[in-house]
This record gives structure tokens, C-alpha cells and sequence, in this order.
């Protein structure tokens, strides 16, 4: 690959920390970087090199995927990593911000290509565009990628403003919006499976499939940054976002080249096909939203949303979403997506699962057994995988039908060597892939959707807002959104001890694993 400088910016943050260094020593380990790059962090607070490569280090300890560093390998890559200190709103400190950059790129042959990562609060992103320009950061032969974090903007209007201000200074094509979840192995793996299994494919519409369930839960609450979740709550940090490109990816035509832009346009147009809502009344059928309360995890009693450190004692601020959805198109026409995430749930699982038709009608099977329909999962997270469940004969009877688990664990065979998000995307943007990124028209659709809910709420007050005990999985009200159309959420990994068997790779290895209770 050609070399990069790469500028990162918010180095003292937790997301740097947690992520950013991890994932650029793997990508250094795995060779992904090559041998022509350098890191800049910049952050206000004074930092040495040498007290900068020290945290760099410490955070790979703790948080990278290779946490030994041989003494070798470590002094070659923490001598490309510098660091100055800069406030974002001082101009002349990206001049002298550009000096240290050519020096680099020299010494490291970069070729004058520059990624700029911004891992900051949104509001600085247009004052950093500016002033890279009038720093005279971009004044270079090679590529000049804006890699943004999440979230981009609050709502359609103020995500409006801030993609006018980056466009004053970059093209949409050098634009990276991280949407972390499509840098994860299985979201990517959707349209593997889909497109690549000739059973899969022709099922994949309204005559064969019922439902399709995605939920993203997390047992952590909000931890430390109670005070930018309160203003956000999951609707925004996580439904317009994370949940929603996974239900694109799920419902998305065959794109009819991989090629990024025509993927991007194949989500685009499932997001303008979701069916909006006509009322705040409408949001009220189709949407759930709640907050928890006290409660307990594992026999741990856990405080109230309203009690966590910066939130506010009196919020109606949502920690749970879920919805039913239509994407109003020819494939899909009636099939209900329903969708929900929440903080304090019993299990940290994201899965998708397609819910099959059942046989029609089958007169000898029907009559003597309740069939249960076929399922199709995709364990996203923190286990990955893919689930089927089928039917068939158990083993030795007398015509007895059972459930069996086509099971694949992903996470049992390559185990923590799977990359993490953060080191695909970082590697993507450096070579200039933007599939995996958030395409700007995909952004405004779904600010437009996620809007009408925030709207209603806005109109209905907090009437509609339903309190669960922390580690429960939500307000009643969204186990009857899908019980009110005769479906019912299906176990996720965790939820029902017993039912799932992430040990076993293979049947031969542990049959009895397979067959479900
Ligand atoms: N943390 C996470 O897991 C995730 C974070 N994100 C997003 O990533 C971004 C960063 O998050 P996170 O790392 O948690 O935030 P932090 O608050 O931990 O870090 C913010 C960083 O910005 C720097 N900074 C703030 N103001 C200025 C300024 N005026 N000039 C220069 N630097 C400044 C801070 O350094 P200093 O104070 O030294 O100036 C610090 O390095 C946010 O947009 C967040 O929403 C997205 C997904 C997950
Ligand atoms: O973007 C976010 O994602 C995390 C969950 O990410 P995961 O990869 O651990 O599933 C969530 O906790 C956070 O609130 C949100 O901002």
C-alpha cells in the first residue's frame, strides 16, 4: 500500500485509547501498514513523545488484540509516533502542525497522503476542516481522507450544517463517516451469505420470510458519558446508525458490481423505501421506548438510569428503543422488521434473525406436530456466528419431529484473531475503500427517518415512556409489538441457558449439542 501520515486527532480520548492505538499496532503487526506511515495525535493537553508513545503502549496492553510487543517490532513502530500539543481553533497551530507533517512525510516517503481521523466531539469538526485548509494541510500531492466519528449531527437539519461545513473543504469521496458496525465481521458477512448461497437468495422476500428480528442489547449502563448520552438516548446513539445499516444490509437488492458506490446505492434506497409514519399516534403503535430503573444483573443490584453520574434526575431520555418497521418495497412488502436496543438488558448480543414461513399446510406433519419455523441467525456480536434452525427426525424415534441448530461458531475457529471493526476501517480508508463507510445521502435518509420518531415524541411528551428494571429485557410493550402479529421475540445467545452451545464447532464433536430442548 502507499504511505500515509496519519493525523490523529483527540489522541488523549478514550476512543483513541481504547481503539484507535490498538487497532493501528495490529494493522502494523499484520503488515497492513507497511513500512511508509507515521502518526501524529494532536489534543490540547502537553504531552512529550515519549509520554505519548507510553500511553500508546499501555493502551495496547490493555485493550489490542496482540498485547505483547516484542522490543524489536515496538521501537520501530512507537518511532513514528509524535505527538503535538493543539487546540482545534488555533489556526497558526496547524502551521506549525504542517511543518512537523512534511518533516515526516519525508522521512517516512509518504507521498504527501494524509488521513486525517477525527476522533472529537462533532461541533470541532467543521473548525478542524477549516483550518486544515488554511494551515495549509491539504496543499499536497497525495490523498487527503476525513476519517469522522459518530454521531454525525443530532437530527437531519444540524447533520445538514455540518456536512455543508466539510464540504467546503472535501469532497464527498474523500468523506469516511465511521459507522463501527459495518467494520464488524459478520455485518460484513450479510451479503456473503446472501448473495453467495444459492438457497439463501430466491427465499429472500415476502412469499418465504415472516419477520426479521434485529436486536443490539447491552448490559452496561452509561457508564461515563452519561452527560452526551442524556442528550441522545438510543434512538439516536444507536437506531440511527448502527441498527438501521444493518437492516439495509439485510434488505438491500444484489448490488450489480462490488463496487462501493453501487452497494451504497442499493442501501440508500432501502432507507428512502421505509415507511414513514403518519402521526405522532402512528410512532405510538409502532414504537417503544423506555428507561431503566433500578434493578440487577447476576445478583448485582444496579442503580437507575436517573441516578448515573451527568444525567439528569428528572430524564425522559429513552435507554431503550424498539419498533416495528416496513420497508415499502416489492420484496419486502408486509414483512415487518422489528428492531430494539436498550442498555441494562440481561445479555450483550447483537443477532439478526430471519424468521421463515412455515410449510404450507403440510397435511401429515402438521397435523401430528407443532412445527416451529425455520430461523436464519447472524450472531454479530460479541460472539459471531451463523445459526440455522431446522427440523428434522430425532435421531432413533418413532417419526418425532425436533428442532435442530445448524450451528456455526466463527469466534470458536479463529478466536480473537477475527480484526477488530476499527482495524478494517482504518485499513479501508488508508487504501481508500468506502464501502464500509456511511455515504452522506444514507446519512440524511436516516436522520429523516429517526426525526419523525423524535418528533412525536417531542409531541407526546413523556406519556408514552415505560420504566424496566435494569437487566430485564424492556418495557412489556415491545414483547406485544411483535405478539400483536402472532410472532414473538426469539431467544438470543444468553437469554436461554441451554439453548444455544457456542463450545461446539462441529455436531461430531458434541452431537447432543445440536439437537434443542
Ligand atoms: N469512546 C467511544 O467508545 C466512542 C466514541 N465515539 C465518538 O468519538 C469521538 C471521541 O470520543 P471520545 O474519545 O470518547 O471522547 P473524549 O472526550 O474521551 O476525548 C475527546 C478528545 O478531544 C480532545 N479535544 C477536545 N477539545 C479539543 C480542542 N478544542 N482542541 C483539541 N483537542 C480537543 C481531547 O483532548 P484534550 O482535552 O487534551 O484537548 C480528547 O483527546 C466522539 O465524537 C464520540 O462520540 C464514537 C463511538 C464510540
Ligand atoms: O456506538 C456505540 O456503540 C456502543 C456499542 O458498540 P459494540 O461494538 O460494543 O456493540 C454503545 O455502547 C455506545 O453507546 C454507542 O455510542
Amino acid at each position: 500500500m502507499s504511505g500515509t501520515v496519519i493525523l490523529l486527532f483527540g489522541a488523549t480520548g478514550d476512543l483513541a485509547k481504547r481503539k484507535l492505538f490498538p487497532a493501528i499496532y495490529s494493522m502494523y503487526r499484520e503488515g497492513k501498514l507497511g513500512e511508509n506511515f507515521a502518526v501524529i495525535g494532536l489534543a490540547r493537553r502537553p504531552r512529550t513523545n515519549e509520554q505519548f508513545r507510553q500511553d500508546v503502549l499501555e493502551s495496547i496492553q490493555e485493550f489490542g488484540r496482540y498485547k505483547s510487543v516484542g522490543d524489536t517490532d515496538w521501537t520501530s513502530f512507537a518511532e513514528r509516533f509524535n505527538y503535538m500539543p493543539l487546540d482545534i481553533n488555533d489556526v497558526n497551530g496547524f502551521r506549525q502542525l504542517r511543518v512537523l507533517v512534511e518533516e515526516l512525510d519525508g522521512k517516512y516517503e509518504t507521498g504527501g497522503n494524509r488521513l486525517f481521523y477525527l476522533a472529537l466531539a462533532p461541533d470541532l469538526f467543521g473548525s478542524v476542516s477549516f483550518n486544515l485548509r488554511d494551515g495549509g494541510l491539504l496543499d499536497t500531492k497525495g490523498y487527503h481522507r476525513l476519517v469522522i466519528e459518530k454521531p454525525f449531527g443530532y437530527d437531519l437539519e444540524s447533520a445538514e450544517k455540518l456536512n455543508a461545513q466539510l464540504r467546503q473543504v472535501f469532497e464527498e469521496k474523500d468523506i469516511y463517516r465511521i459507522d463501527h458496525y459495518l467494520g464488524k465481521e459478520m455485518v460484513q458477512n450479510i451479503e456473503f451469505v446472501r448473495f453467495a448461497n444459492a438457497f439463501f437468495e430466491p427465499l429472500w422476500n415476502n412469499k418465504f420470510i415472516a419477520n426479521v428480528q434485529i436486536t443490539l442489547s447491552e448490559t452496561v449502563g452509561v457508564e461515563e458519558r452519561g452527560g452526551y448520552y442524556d442528550k441522545s438516548g438510543a434512538l439516536r446513539d444507536m437506531a440511527q446508525n448502527h441498527m438501521l445499516q444493518m437492516l439495509t444490509m439485510i434488505a438491500m437488492e444484489p448490488p450489480s458490481r462490488l463496487h462501493p458506490e453501487d452497494i451504497r446505492d442499493e442501501k440508500v434506497k432501502v432507507l428512502r423505501s421505509l415507511r414513514g409514519f403518519a402521526s405522532a399516534e402512528d410512532v405510538r403503535e409502532n414504537v417503544v421506548r423506555g428507561q431503566y430503573g433500578e434493578g440487577e444483573l447476576k445478583g448485582k443490584p444496579l442503580p437507575g438510569y436517573r441516578s448515573e453520574p451527568n444525567v439528569n434526575p428528572a430524564s425522559a431520555t429513552e435507554t431503550f428503543f424498539a419498533a416495528r418497521v416496513f420497508v415499502d418495497n416489492f420484496r419486502w412488502a408486509g414483512v415487518p422488521f422489528y428492531v430494539r436496543t436498550g442498555k441494562r438488558l440481561p445479555v450483550k448480543t447483537t443477532e439478526i434473525v430471519i424468521e421463515f414461513k412455515n410449510v404450507p399446510d403440510n397435511v401429515y406433519l402438521s397435523r401430528k406436530h407443532s412445527l416451529e419455523p425455520n430461523l436464519l441467525v447472524f450472531r454479530i456480536n460479541p460472539m459471531e456466528g451463523i445459526y440455522f434452525k431446522m427440523n428434522a427426525k430425532q435421531p432413533g424415534s418413532e417419526g418425532v419431529l425436533v428442532p435442530v441448530a445448524l450451528d456455526f461458531c466463527q469466534s470458536c475457529v479463529v478466536g480473537i484473531n477475527t480484526p477488530e471493526a476499527y482495524e478494517r476501517l482504518i485499513h479501508d480508508a488508508s487504501r481508500g475503500d468506502s464501502t464500509y463507510f456511511t455515504r452522506w445521502d444514507e446519512v440524511a435518509h436516516a436522520w429523516q427517518f429517526v426525526d419523525q420518531i423524535a418528533d412525536a415524541w417531542t409531541k407526546l411528551g413523556s406519556e408514552d415512556l415505560a420504566f424496566y428494571p435494569a437487566g430485564s429485557w424492556g418495557p412489556k410493550r415491545a414483547q406485544e409489538l411483535l405478539e400483536n402479529d402472532g410472532f414473538k421475540w426469539w431467544p438470543v445467545n444468553g437469554q436461554h441457558e441451554g439453548e444455544v452451545h457456542w463450545e461446539t464447532t462441529t455436531s461430531a464433536a458434541k452431537p447432543e449439542a445440536n439437537v434443542l430442548a
